[in-house]
């Protein structure tokens, strides 16, 4: 049952967040993953697709604050801060690889620490709305997080970031690991948050699912940007037909990884 596409989500704010990364470069030590990298994330869903170590996690510790990083980047013209606790004031919220939930604690005790920076009678309003938001929630409140599946955990975890009502919502790698069917669940939740006016930056490796549901992409290989431009476009790019869906089937659009970057203005 398609549940998520007949419930709104409500919790995004306005006026809808505009990301703008110029030259980042970021890593661990010496070592450094991204260099001068430059992308846009505008109002809508952003996928940043990419291989195994190709600096996508590293993209949003970098952004969120997890990890220092050089280069200028702006939230709606504004400097994004560098420390994670004045991101989050900011207005960005990030469900990190892993999910990160407290398991020993109850799916409402972690959706309420989600929240914990809103006065009380706030935090039970978004709390409801997210139970509106995601039903299957509501009849398991009670369980522990812990004990919940991969992708029921994966919605406790997009629903407790929402729960600070971010204007930019960041999820890693939200697939990873779950059945079809959950996949498409997740990503569609994805997709609603988005079209409810929270700008959506996500990172996946699902390069076909992702790009079905996203406005946009990059392709990101060893820290540097191969490709990017309008999600239907990618799809059919050869750069990304030949790299990431195998041989095509379907006429590909002759589109370079240079005029396809170009097209990601437009
Ligand atoms: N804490 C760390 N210390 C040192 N190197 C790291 C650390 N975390 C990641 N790296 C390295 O940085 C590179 C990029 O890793 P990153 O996790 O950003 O890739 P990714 O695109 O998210 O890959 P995946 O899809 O496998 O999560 C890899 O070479 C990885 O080994």
């Amino acid at each position: 049952m398609m549940w998520y596409r007949d419930t709104p989500f409500v919790l995004g704010g306005t006026p809808q967040a505009h990301l703008k990364v110029q030259d980042l470069s970021a890593g661990y030590g010496a070592f450094l993953v991204l260099r001068d990298l430059s992308l846009e994330v505008r109002p809508g869903l952003t996928v940043v697709l990419g291989p195994n170590g190709a600096g996508k996690t590293t993209l949003l510790k970098a952004l969120n604050g997890l990890i220092r990083r050089q280069g200028v980047v702006t939230l709606d013209g504004e400097d994004l801060p560098e420390k994670t606790d004045r991101i989050v004031k900011a207005g960005v919220a990030l469900v990190a690889e892993g999910r990160q939930l407290f398991p020993q604690m109850t799916v409402l005790e972690n959706l309420e620490l989600g929240g914990w920076l809103c006065p009380k009678a706030e935090r039970a309003r978004r709390l409801e709305q997210a139970f509106v938001d995601f039903p299957k929630l509501r009849d398991r409140a009670q369980q522990l997080a812990g004990t919940m599946s991969g992708g029921e955990q994966q919605m406790v975890a997009v629903a407790r970031a929402m729960m600070s009502a971010p204007r930019l919502l960041m999820l890693d790698e939200p697939s990873l690991g779950l059945a079809p069917r959950m996949v498409d669940e997740l990503l569609g939740i994805a997709r609603r948050i988005a079209d409810s006016g929270t700008t959506v930056l996500m990172v996946e490796q699902n390069v076909k699912k992702a790009l079905a549901v996203a406005d946009r992409g990059y392709v990101l290989e060893r820290g540097a940007l191969v490709a990017s431009g309008p999600a239907k476009l990618l799809a059919r790019s050869t750069v990304v037909r030949e790299a990431y869906l195998g041989a095509a089937t379907a006429p590909s659009t002759p589109v370079s990884p240079t005029a396809a970057r170009a097209t990601a203005a437009a």
